[in-house]
């Protein structure tokens, strides 16, 4: 996992959703707020990123909320759609947002590297904060302002000095948690979801930066806009584990 650049990347499985043979707990889901159960035993979320470059020095932990081991950040992406009508890939009561972003970490307490945690039990915990277009989101300006340089697929800029705490909503005790996969391949089922329930608020010009990048590179004939580039929803096939802490 790099934290220090941000990477402009495709996932060709968006052309078609993906079925994974025997998934019997697939993301991303609707969250149904009647059918989620409140847990008192469920804490608050706990991050300690550290900003600084270098990632050897990192403790950029996540503890707390439903989880009982530590794990760090590995990386942070975001899912968007081609309007402000859709975007996310979690939806609240079918409510669509339109876009989502998702801190990924993995359990280090279990395992010695991120690989190794993609497919293991307890390995992965992401956590998902919905997007509402509104007021300009200052500490994301950061990141929107390298965008351009990354426009093109496989294309690497240098980022550094960024804390993507700034990116979590206000309130982090109240969330959604349930056990589900990864959302592209390989759809590993491996990972807690934590569904932040307050949205951050972003503006019109900062998701249209998002939108003006490109799936192809420089080199292709035809571009094509990196947009919708969220995994439709999955069924949810088990008792409904998603509690609600707040
Ligand atoms: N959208 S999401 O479920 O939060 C998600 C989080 C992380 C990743 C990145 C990733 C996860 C695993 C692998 N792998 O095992 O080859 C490659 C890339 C992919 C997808
Ligand atoms: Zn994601």
């Amino acid at each position: 996992c790099s934290s220090k650049y941000v990477l402009s990347q495709i996932h060709p499985m968006w052309q078609q959703p993906l079925a994974v043979p025997g998934g019997h707990c697939q993301s991303p889901i609707d969250i149904v707020v009647r059918k989620s159960v409140f847990d008192s035993a469920l804490k608050p979320l706990a991050t300690d990123y550290d900003p600084e470059t270098c990632q050897q020095i990192w403790n950029n932990a996540l503890k707390g909320g439903p989880l009982q081991d530590q794990f760090r950040l590995c990386q942070f992406h975001f899912h968007w759609g081609e309007s402000n009508a859709w975007g996310s890939e979690h939806t609240v009561d079918r409510r669509l947002f339109p876009a989502e972003l998702h801190l990924v970490h993995w359990n280090s307490d279990k395992y010695s590297l991120f690989e190794e945690a993609v497919s293991g039990d307890n390995g992965l915990a992401v956590i998902g904060v919905f997007l509402k277009v509104g007021k300009r989101h200052e500490g994301l300006q950061k990141l929107v302002d390298a965008l351009p340089a990354i426009r093109h697929k496989g294309s690497v800029v240098e980022f550094t000095r960024f804390d993507p705490a700034c990116l979590l909503p206000s309130n982090t005790e109240d969330y959604w948690t349930y056990h589900g996969s990864l959302t592209t391949p390989p759809l590993t089922e491996s990972v807690t979801w934590i569904v932040m329930k307050q949205h951050i608020e972003v503006s019109h010009d900062q998701l249209a930066v998002f939108r003006s990048l490109l799936f192809t590179s420089a080199e292709e004939e035809v571009q094509k806009s990196m947009v919708n580039n969220f995994r439709v929803q999955q069924p949810l096939v088990r008792p409904s584990h998603t509690s609600l802490l707040g």
